[in-house]
Formats: structure tokens, C-alpha cells, sequence
């Protein structure tokens, strides 16, 4: 069942330490790291967890409006937005190792696997010093979920969804005019089937778990930021 909009702002307020067992995974019952760990992430995310962010994932399909509500929402409520697709493509224009595989499958319309996108969003989780992140596009897959709640050792308070027909989207990314090298045809219909296949059984986990909140992504910017508004409940609330 789709969770209709409601204000999130006494969740903001919280200071609830996260639901998520930090049991296993390198863990120990008490949270602390095993000294028999194999992730050495996990040292790197234990203060990030310990400091317990608000994160909000933001979904919805290729050019459903994310990035652009995004930027309102941090504008208004004080987010650091992180785009995991902005991450990705810094990576191609960097000396990673990685750099020619990531740009293969995003011009391929496919997954990055997991472990590499999880290492980028959590050194910029890190580097941020933010307490109240929105996580944009991630994750894409059920195993994108889980490598993040694995390696990070936190789940999202709530989740984003911005729903929108196939051919407003289509049209949406053919204008864009950013330069990016998957706003073409060919991409974007394969971005589509990714995203009707891996993505949307994300978005229904979430679901299923009371976390989302829909958004009817149709209509101008301003009336789409006015559902959004109402998520995340008046800014001296949220601040
Ligand atoms: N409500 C809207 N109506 C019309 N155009 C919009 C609307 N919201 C955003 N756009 C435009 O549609 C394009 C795609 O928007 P945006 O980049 O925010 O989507 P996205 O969901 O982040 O897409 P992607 O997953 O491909 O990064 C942009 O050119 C943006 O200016
Ligand atoms: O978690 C992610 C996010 C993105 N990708 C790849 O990047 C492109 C573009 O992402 P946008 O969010 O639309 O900017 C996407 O099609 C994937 O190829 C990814 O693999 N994992
Ligand atoms: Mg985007």
C-alpha cells in the first residue's frame, strides 16, 4: 500500500538512535566493531552511524524530477543532497580506477555495483559533517539496499517517490540539455526497464514498511515542492 503524504516533522525532531541491529556484519551485539571484521568500511561508518542522520532516499524514474525537488528541499529544510548518479559521473571525470567501467554502464543504462556507489555516498556522507541527508536515485536495486544498510549500518527514516508517466520522462530527459551522455533514446529506454524491473520492488519495500511517501510528479516545479512541503512539515519545524 502506498503511503499517502504526511508531515515528517516529528520525526525530525527525534533524536531516536536508529532501528537498524548492528549485530553481524563485523558487528558485535554491543555495536562495537569484531576484531575479526573482514569490511574495513565498517570502521569508517561506525561514527556516521553512532551519529544517527536523518536520511532521506529520494526514487522515482529518469527524469521524474528528483534532483530538481531535491535542490527546493535542501534549499528550504537544510538537507546536504547527495545525487548518487552526480558522485557516479565525478568519478568518470576523475582518475578512479573505476572511472571506464562506471562510464560503460551508465551510457549502458545499467547498475553500478553496489559496493562502489556505497564507498562514494558514504566519504561524502562523512566529509559533509551534515546531520540530515537526502540521498538522490539510491538505491536502485534490492541489493543496492542492503549493501547500504550493511556497510553503513543505517536505513533511511523515510523514502521519496516521484511518480510519473513513461512519456512525460522520455520527454523530460530529451530536453534536458545537460550534456549527459545517457539523455539519448536508446539510453533512456533501457534506464526504463532497469527501473520498472530492479527499482520498483525497492520502492514497495519501503512501502511496505510505512517509509514512503508518494509523490505525483506531474505538474509544475512549485506544485510539486507544495506535496513535498507537506512531507517534511513547516521549516522552523524541521530546523
Ligand atoms: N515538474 C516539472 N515539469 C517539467 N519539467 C521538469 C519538472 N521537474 C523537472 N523538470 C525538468 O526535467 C528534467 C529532468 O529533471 P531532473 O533532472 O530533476 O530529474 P531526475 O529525476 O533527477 O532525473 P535523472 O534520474 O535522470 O537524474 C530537467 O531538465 C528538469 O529541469
Ligand atoms: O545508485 C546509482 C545511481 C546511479 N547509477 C547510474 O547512474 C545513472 C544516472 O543516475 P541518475 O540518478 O539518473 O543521475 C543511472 O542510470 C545508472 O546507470 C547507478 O548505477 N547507481
Ligand atoms: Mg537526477
Amino acid at each position: 500500500m502506498w503511503r499517502r503524504v504526511s508531515s515528517l516533522s516529528p520525526f525530525l525532531s527525534s533524536s531516536k538512535s536508529s532501528s537498524l541491529a548492528l549485530a553481524g556484519n563485523g558487528w558485535n551485539a554491543c555495536g562495537s566493531l569484531a576484531m575479526d571484521s573482514p569490511f574495513s568500511q565498517v570502521d569508517y561508518a561506525s561514527s556516521l552511524a553512532q551519529k544517527n542522520p536523518f536520511i532521506t532516499f529520494v526514487l522515482g524514474g529518469p527524469g521524474s524530477g528528483k534532483g530538481t525537488q531535491c535542490e527546493k528541499i535542501a534549499e528550504t529544510f537544510g538537507f546536504t543532497h547527495l545525487s548518487a548518479g552526480d558522485l557516479l559521473r565525478k568519478e568518470i571525470i576523475s582518475n578512479s580506477e573505476e572511472q571506464n567501467t562506471i562510464l560503460d554502464i551508465i551510457k549502458d543504462g545499467k547498475i553500478v555495483p553496489s559496493e562502489v556507489t556505497v564507498k562514494l555516498i558514504l566519504k561524502a556522507m562523512e566529509s559533509s559533517h551534515s546531520d540530515k541527508f537526502l540521498i538522490d536515485g539510491f538505491p536502485r536495486t534490492e541489493e543496492n539496499r542492503v549493501a547500504f544498510e550493511r556497510i553503513i549500518g543505517l536505513e533511511p527514516k523515510a523514502v521519496l517517490f516521484f511518480d510519473c508517466p513513461e512519456k512525460e520522462m522520455v520527454q523530460r530527459v530529451l530536453n534536458r540539455n545537460q550534456g549527459r551522455l545517457d539523455d539519448n533514446i536508446d539510453t533512456v529506454k533501457k534506464r526504463l526497464k532497469v527501473f520498472k524491473t530492479l527499482s520498483l520492488p525497492v520502492v514497495e519495500y519501503y512501502s511496505k514498511k510505512g517509509k514512503l511517501h508518494k509523490i505525483n510528479a506531474v505538474g509544475d516545479e512549485d506544485e510539486i515542492f507544495e506535496q513535498v512541503r507537506a512531507v517534511f512539515g513547516a521549516p522552523e519545524v524541521t530546523n
